[in-house]
């Protein structure tokens, strides 16, 4: 279904509600620049740093997408669990995968809650950024702990930029990029309002250094288009 939500005045903040989870696949990928191509490079990426019977968490998976292409792609026995707090996001999760006819553990639960088992892969694909920045370092290194030796974490963001005159560039830019997916002025300018203090980006040398910090070996940014960017990171 075609998101059409910021056409009317916003009465609250963004959450990932019933009326999101229902226009949500079309929203991001006409949100998020080089949506389709970002995912199957994750999904390659996991796919290759991956054993037999391997386990893989994908953190605020929505409605399932990447771990669906995961499952389909790849050769090996996987243990694939999708944990997500909006149940009409896991609704959806779960529809799409019986009609794909794949296997996938989706878990309805707070990723900050949530007691995680020993794991070779996580991701979190545009979900750090909803997380408290308070609470989001806590939570990598949690992440971290639960990362079997060698494990990778693969993580999107949209990102800012120090520079203030490119950051502006960037975002009018990231602006006419929604412009031609569609979207009106009225409805970036309702969704960005609709996103203040909900969406708490960090740049990308804030979110190296938490990595770091938090004990990662290596962590490196795998694409980057103007404010977004996707980093890869080995226990
Ligand atoms: C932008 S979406 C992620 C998109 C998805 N990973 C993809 O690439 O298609 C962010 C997701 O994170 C979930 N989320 C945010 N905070 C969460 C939390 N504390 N626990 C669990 N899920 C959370 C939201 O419900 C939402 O589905
Ligand atoms: O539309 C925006 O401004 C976004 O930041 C896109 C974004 C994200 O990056 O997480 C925000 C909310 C969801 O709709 C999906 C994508």
């Amino acid at each position: 279904m075609k998101d059409e939500i910021f056409k009317k005045p916003i009465s609250k903040q963004f959450e990932f509600d019933e009326e999101v989870a229902t226009v949500f696949d079309d929203m991001i990928g006409r949100s998020v620049p080089f949506y389709k191509e970002n995912l199957a490079l994750v999904r390659d990426l996991v796919i290759k740093n991956l054993q037999e019977d391997a386990t893989i968490y994908d953190l605020g998976c929505s409605t399932g997408t990447l771990l669906i292409e995961i499952a389909k792609k790849s050769d090996k026995n996987l243990y694939l669990k999708g944990i997500d707090n909006s149940a009409a996001m896991l609704q959806r999760a779960k529809n799409k995968a019986k009609a794909f006819g794949v296997d996938i553990e989706f878990i309805y639960a707070d990723i900050l809650e949530y007691d995680f088992s020993l794991a070779n892969c996580f991701i979190a694909n545009y979900t750090l950024q909803f997380i408290r920045p308070l609470k989001r370092e806590k939570f990598v290194k949690k992440i971290y702990e639960k990362l079997e030796d060698e494990g990778v974490f693969i993580f999107s963001e949209k990102i800012i930029t120090e520079d203030k005159r490119l950051n502006k560039q960037l975002i009018d830019i990231y602006y006419d990029f929604k412009r031609e997916q569609g979207y009106s002025d009225y409805e970036i300018a309702q969704k960005r309002e609709a996103l203040e203090n909900v969406l708490i980006p960090y740049t990308l040398k804030e979110n190296e250094e938490m990595l770091l910090q938090t004990g990662f070996r290596f962590v490196e940014p795998i694409f980057r288009w103007a404010n977004f960017a996707t980093f890869f990171a080995r226990k």
